[in-house]
């Protein structure tokens, strides 16, 4: 006789869906629904296939592009416009690869609709709710904003999902992160990200798939709840979630890959069911109030050194963990900068915004935002400005509502789109002892170039530090 089941978790329920076989020792072969696949992490997952001669178990799964090694300028002189020759070696193996190999879609360098693999595969409709998605690449996080169980994985498990369209792999806990209320103006899903990190550490979700919910969680846009989930990894997480709704719903219509007609009805049957039901168990809840979260700023070389812009850098001594507190002293002096002294005292001499984290519509609009209210130019302290689209349709967007112009006009560069300056794996990075306000999300030393310092804020926040030439309290402007 089939017992009732008992209340199941959304990370729960989708990951017991794909379960093709169960091991007495809680080892699963997963089946993935969605392999995204970038250049960096997929040339030797397919050299492997070939030394073995393994076909792709399924080749429509495979949504590829290339983005940590496109340069953002000079688009005019083609592949030549990559002076590497190692970023340009992975570019063009990656173009013949899935040449020989097929996919579902594939945008290439120089394409239009080229991007961050995580701004590019929602946006095309390559992560639906209820599926299992995986990428060479940690911020495979970010999809789970779409409801779905998506996470990052090695260059050996990208060779046994396309040889084989499983992954052997344990469940991980449930947390859940509620927050109550709603966020003021001028504070956004980034500052919210950067406010739970601070409060439960870069490890504090280990092991765990962090679900995200409550009302400031649904009154959040889709991109904002990319970028919460984009930064699930940076708290220790492997995967963050958020439950379907009717935002979720409306934004997966029309999308490139999405159903359509029937199917599509029939889908939306399905993702209705995908949430967490009353009463599921999370081995770890934490409660949050979205009033609480003002505009944050790190100041240090990880996420979770992190301080709110209308505080003061810490004091070493307060800190009681010993390790912490040498990491604290190592910051400092990596950083440059003193204990006690004022967020709004930190003066970059870069901007960066764009990356996988806020390199959407919604984040070019807030930065376009800043820039036309203070009604000023890029501050002459500031070497350079630049401003990403996280994606060629992102751009064409931007383009379309005229904010491209904002930026120029006020001295901002207006690139073409790829990772950039997230992580010097470009020609886009900054010298010995630059100081950058960046709207990504890694700060730990070298991440943008050697010796170089990152401040990881909202993109309202990088807009204001460019034309201000320092970190401002950007709830006034809104
Ligand atoms: C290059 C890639 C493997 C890496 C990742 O996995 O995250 C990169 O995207 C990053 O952000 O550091
Ligand atoms: S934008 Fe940055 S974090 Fe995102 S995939 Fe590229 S390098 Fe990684």
């Amino acid at each position: 006789m089939r017992t009732p089941e008992s209340p199941k978790t959304l990370y729960d329920k989708i990951f017991d869906e794909h379960v093709v076989r169960m091991e007495e020792d809680g080892t699963a072969t997963l089946y993935i629904d969605r392999h995204l696949v970038h250049e960096v992490t997929s040339a030797q997952a397919f050299e492997g296939l070939r030394m073995n001669n393994r076909p792709l178990w399924r080749k429509s799964s495979i949504v590829a592009t290339a983005d940590h090694n496109t340069p953002t300028t000079g688009w005019e002189a083609g592949m030549e416009g990559i002076t590497d020759p190692i970023s340009k070696l992975q570019v063009t193996t990656l173009d013949e690869n899935i040449r020989q190999n097929g996919c579902a879609a594939f945008f290439p360098f120089l394409s239009r609709g080229q991007g961050v693999i995580h701004v590019m595969g929602p946006e095309e409709g390559a992560t639906l709710p209820g599926m299992t998605v995986v990428c060479g690449d940690s911020h495979t996080s970010t999809h789970g904003a779409c409801a779905a169980i998506a996470f990052g994985i090695g260059t050996s498990e990208v060779e046994h999902v396309m040889a084989t369209q499983t992954l052997l792999t344990k469940k991980m806990k449930n947390m859940r992160v509620h927050v109550e209320g709603k966020l003021q103006p001028g504070v956004f899903a980034k500052d919210l990200a950067l406010y739970i990190i601070g409060k439960i550490g870069t490890a504090g979700g280990t092991g765990c798939a962090i679900e995200f919910d409550g009302p400031a969680i649904r009154a959040l846009s889709m991109e904002g709840r990319m970028t919460l989930c984009n930064m699930a990894i940076e708290a220790g997480a492997r995967c963050g979630l958020v439950a379907c709704d009717d935002k979720t719903i409306e934004y997966m219509k029309g999308r490139p890959l999405a159903p359509e007609g029937e199917l599509l009805d029939q889908a939306i049957e399905y993702w209705k069911t995908l949430h967490s039901d009353e009463g599921a168990k999370f081995s770890i809840e934490v409660n949050l109030q979205a009033e609480d979260v003002v505009p944050m700023v790190t100041w240090g070389t990880s996420p979770e050194m992190v301080a709110p812009i209308t505080g003061c850098t810490p004091i070493p001594e307060d800190q009681k963990d010993l390790v912490k507190r040498e990491g604290w002293e190592r910051a400092y002096q990596y950083m440059d900068l003193k204990p006690g002294t004022p967020m709004t005292s930190i003066a970059p001499n870069n901007v960066f915004i764009g990356s996988c984290t806020n390199g959407r519509i919604e984040d070019i609009r807030a930065a376009a935002y800043v820039v036309r209210k203070l009604g000023k130019k890029v501050a002459p302290t500031v070497k350079q400005a630049l401003v990403v689209p996280g994606s060629g349709l992102v751009r064409e967007q931007a383009e379309d509502e005229g904010l491209d112009k904002i930026f120029i006009e006020a001295g901002f560069q207006w690139r073409r789109p790829g990772c950039s300056m997230c992580l010097a794996m470009n020609a886009d990075r900054l010298e010995p002892g630059d100081r950058c306000a960046s709207t990504s999300n890694r700060n730990f030393e070298g991440r943008q170039g050697n010796k170089s310092r990152t401040h990881l804020c909202s993109p309202a926040m990088a807009a204001a530090a460019a034309i201000e030439g320092h970190f401002v309290d950007v709830r006034k402007l809104f």
